[in-house]
């Protein structure tokens, strides 16, 4: 039997109620079935090739084509039922990782063994970097800054490390438009990167997977970065219209030599673990049948070392550049809010989104 308005309208109130945050695709579903049980079939004009949210939201129920009202209405109480069930089970899980650290969406922190582990936890969308992850990680940052642990570690849950920034946050157009948009962003690109500057404790990355853009220069402010060899390192800054950042226009040359450099930063060429172990981003590659043991064996020993002496080497090795990468990071993150105003990087960001919706 179909919903009848009443089931209709309580899933429509139980939207709003929801705990955790469906995602876009989700919510885009469920705008077209709202949509399409309300007005019927999709008949107002199409959005201009830049209202990307506008024309996402058309496109979705615009697909829906002649679907009935009560089948479009079915289906939204169907999708809504099931996205409580699962909500309702993820609270659980969710008391599990509140033992670990509440108050993070988008991360898993752990302590153990003197080590904190700072785990990038979005899998599905290959730990791409939301706004929101970017402050959450600030966060963490601070207070593993603080806690008594004496190593922080950086890695990515699924397959992937991270492929750097989510190009969704391009689309999130605040009301003073695309201008507001760069600068809010330059500013947390900046505190972002500001961050990994200051960090005062041994700083490692274990490299689970490919790593892509802001996930892979950030690397040159770590202390040690160890590569599963499926990982790979890329930074595809001009096929996106964009510049290096994360201090990587200073930092790789001085680690690779300027034409190794030129090669990622300039012309995008991706390396392998092996490649990027021999020019010096790396520390140590591990198969990746015995990386996670390998590397967390290494890391407990290490977290035995005297913190004190660990926390002051740190110091005498990078304090002295700290002022001139401050530097860098601020000139980096004013020439990129430019670059995302220009035509080149929102056709490469409308592009990636084009291609998807081809799939
Ligand atoms: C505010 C500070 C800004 C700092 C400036 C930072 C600059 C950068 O980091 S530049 C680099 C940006 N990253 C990219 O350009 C990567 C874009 N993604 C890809 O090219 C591919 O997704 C891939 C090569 C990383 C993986 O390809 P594949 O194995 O084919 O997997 P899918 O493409 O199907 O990905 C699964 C799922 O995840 C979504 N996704 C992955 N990466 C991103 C991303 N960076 N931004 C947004 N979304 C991403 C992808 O769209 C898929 O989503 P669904 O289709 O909804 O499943």
């Amino acid at each position: 039997m179909g919903a009848c308005q009443k089931d209709f309208e309580s899933a429509v109130n139980q939207v709003k109620l929801l705990k955790k945050d469906p995602g876009n695709e989700v919510k885009l579903k469920l705008y077209a079935l709202y949509k399409q049980a309300t007005e019927g079939p999709c008949n107002t004009p199409k959005p201009g090739l830049f209202d990307l949210i506008n024309k996402a939201k058309w496109d979705a129920w615009n697909a829906l084509g002649n679907l009935p009202k009560e089948t479009a209405r079915q289906n939204y109480v169907d999708l809504v039922s099931g996205l409580r069930s699962s909500s309702d089970s993820s609270s659980q899980v969710k008391s599990e990782a509140d033992k670990k650290r509440a108050g993070y969406d988008t991360l898993v922190i752990t302590s153990e063994d003197c080590i904190t582990k700072i785990m990038l936890n979005r899998p599905a969308k290959k730990n791409a970097l939301t706004t929101q992850m970017y402050r959450e990680i600030m966060l963490a940052l601070e207070a593993a800054s603080k806690d008594d642990s004496t190593i922080t570690v950086f890695t990515g849950n699924g397959d992937y490390y991270s492929s750097g920034n989510d190009l969704t946050n391009f689309t999130d157009i605040p009301p003073g438009g695309i201008e507001e948009k760069a600068k809010n962003s330059a500013i947390l690109l900046r505190d972002f990167v500001d961050c990994f500057i200051d960090f005062p404790k041994p700083l490692v990355a274990v490299v689970n997977g490919p790593a892509v853009g802001i996930a892979v220069t950030i690397l040159g402010l770590f202390d040690l970065v160890y590569a599963s060899d499926r990982a790979t390192f890329h930074t595809p800054f001009s096929h996106l219209g964009q510049t290096p950042e994360g201090c990587s226009s200073y930092t790789f040359p001085k680690i690779m030599g300027p034409a190794k450099a030129v090669e990622m930063l300039i012309f995008g060429k991706k390396l392998t673990a092996g490649e990027a172990y021999a020019q010096g981003l790396v520390t140590e590659v591990f198969p990746d049948s015995t990386f996670q043991k390998e590397v967390w064996t290494r890391l407990k020993a290490y977290s035995k070392l005297s913190q004190n002496a660990m926390h002051i080497s740190k110091q005498i090795i990078r304090n002295h550049e700290k002022e001139k990468l401050h530097a860098i990071n601020a000139e980096e993150s004013r020439i990129l809010q430019e670059r995302w105003l220009s035509d080149e990087c929102m056709n490469a960001v409308m592009d990636f989104f084009s291609r998807k919706a081809k799939l």
